[in-house]
């Protein structure tokens, strides 16, 4: 049923007869598929809202999909129409690669979800998780710092490439938050192999990033779902019996651990030895999904936030004076941030114009609602595309431009959900905070010990890479040590 048939059917049956969204128009059987040749359409879809308004419905092939573009309609959806709308009906390749929603990120919002949430709010990612983890921040921010460094006197030679550093060391960390230590190499006993470091990275958090956004066209023809696409299903599915190849080592290993009365005080340890029993695929889960969260959305913030700042140097400048005059000689810490709101302004500023989940993963309409007055029937896909939401004009001006300063006219500390980044509602991001220390503390550092500028400016890329908005070419930056 379309969302026009709908709209006439509940005034049929006496209910409130709200209009109908705009529908921009397609072909017939494709839709509007032919439009969306980008996997994640999020810039299309908010050049339609300049011609169909804010909220709008489209056709993916044999599916109806509603698109937001407006904050006041995204806060219904996260908020007061969450109930009609808390279940997903996931990709082929995201059922595969989510195990069928065992994550909190993915799963519909049902007991599995509060019980996932509990434990990764508990041990991961909630105050008391965060204040046991800040040894681990502090030593991610000192590397950091140290190898930047060691390139700094050859910069202007060999330009340094940030997110190979800062990646790896988020990966350190989530391997510290997850199992306790950082890892050199595994056997990976299913797989009859020694894997390093990087190829346990590639697997846990690269290929799964690029895995996401894999469209298989059955995806959009649920009734030919008949007919094989085996290319892609190998495809995705070597990429999960690679991963649960590897993340059964990792257990094995950190049981072995365990069993033999070593605490490391992290979540594989608290799961096992206090949470509430998991079956091996929970548990694999729940242990993986820290990790791939933990290593993306944080560095794009931060790679987006020093593109922006190099390329920016009076808005640099002005960072920097801001931390001199709170820490002097003393190197930056989580505890001074709240004494620098600028350097807030820039992460705020930066999650506003690169927000790095651009697209919430597709929301099902399981029954009849409203949004933005409209009528919205059961049935229907729900995308709500954060990045419209963020450019919106009513609500931020020049939207195009980035600028830490529209931020500075704001009386309380910001709020984290300020702009639309994080989402909101019940399935508001668990690691908003954990994101907030880190990119900031880094942002800061970064800036207090270099003056950086851009070895060649490869511009914004019209592209970006895998589930998240990555710069699809990482900044190449000649860095130089402040006296
Ligand atoms: C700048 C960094 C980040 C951004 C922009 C971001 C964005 C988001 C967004 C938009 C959602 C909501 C998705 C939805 O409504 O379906 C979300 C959910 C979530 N995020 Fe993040 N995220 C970030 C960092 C992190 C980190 C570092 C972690 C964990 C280590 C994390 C863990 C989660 C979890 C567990 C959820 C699911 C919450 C739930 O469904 O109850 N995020 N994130």
């Amino acid at each position: 049923m379309d969302v026009q048939t709908a709209g006439s059917a509940a005034a049929a049956f006496g209910g409130p007869a709200a209009a109908v969204a705009g529908e921009v128009p397609g072909l017939p059987i494709v839709g509007n598929l032919l439009d969306l040749k980008e996997k994640k359409p999020y810039k299309t879809f908010a050049n339609w809202a300049e011609t169909y308004g804010p909220i709008y419905s489209i056709k993916t092939g044999a599916t109806s999909m509603v698109v937001i573009n407006s904050n006041d309609i995204a806060k219904e959806a996260f908020v007061t129409r969450f109930d009609s709308i808390s279940t997903r009906n996931l990709s082929k390749a995201l059922k595969i690669l989510t195990a069928d929603k065992t994550m909190v990120a993915m799963s519909d919002y049902d007991d599995y979800h509060k019980t996932v949430k509990r434990n990764i709010l508990t041990s991961f990612l909630g105050p008391a998780a965060l204040k046991k983890h800040r040894a681990h921040r502090d030593t991610l921010v000192e590397n950091l710092s140290n190898q930047l460094h060691d390139l700094a006197p050859n910069s202007h030679l060999e330009a340094v490439n940030l997110r190979k550093i800062f990646q790896s060391e988020l990966f350190t960390l989530a391997m510290k938050q997850t199992f306790g230590r950082d890892l050199e190499s595994i056997y990976v006993g299913d797989l009859g192999i020694t894997m390093t470091r990087d190829e346990v990275f590639q697997i846990l958090v690269l290929d799964p990033l690029m895995g996401a956004i894999e469209v298989d066209w059955r995806d959009f023809f649920p009734y030919l779902s008949w007919i094989p696409n085996e290319s892609f299903e190998k495809k995705i599915k070597q990429m999960y019996v690679q991963r649960e190849a590897v993340m059964k080592a990792l257990i094995k290993e950190h049981k072995k651990r365990i069993d033999s009365g070593e605490n490391l005080n992290s979540y594989i340890d608290y799961l096992i030895s206090e949470a509430q029993p998991l079956t091996e695929n929970q548990l694999l889960m729940s242990l993986w999904e820290p990790i791939i969260e933990t290593a993306d959305t944080t560095m794009v913030t931060t790679e987006w936030a020093m593109y922006e700042l190099s390329k920016h140097p009076e808005k640099q400048a002005r960072l920097y004076d801001e931390i001199q005059s709170v820490c002097g000689s003393e190197k930056i810490t989580e505890e001074k941030l709240c004494k620098m709101p600028y350097l807030s302004a820039v992460f705020h500023e930066t999650l506003r114009r690169h927000s790095p989940v651009s697209i919430i993963p597709l929301r099902h309409v399981h029954e009849n609602t409203e949004l933005g007055g409209y009528h919205v029937p059961s049935g229907t896909e729900l995308a709500i595309n954060i990045y419209g939401c963020n450019m919106e004009r009513e609500i931020w001006e020049n939207p195009e431009d980035w600028k830490p300063e529209r931020f500075l006219s704001e009386k309380e500390p910001i709020d984290l959900q300020r702009t639309m980044a994080f989402g909101g509602g019940k399935r508001v991001c668990a690691g908003a905070m954990q994101a907030m220390l880190i990119a900031c503390a880094s942002i800061g550092r970064m800036v207090h010990e270099f003056e950086w500028r851009l070895k060649d400016d490869t511009g914004e890329d019209a592209n970006t890479l895998g589930i998240t908005t990555q710069k699809l070419n990482p900044i190449l930056a000649v860095i130089k040590p402040r006296d």
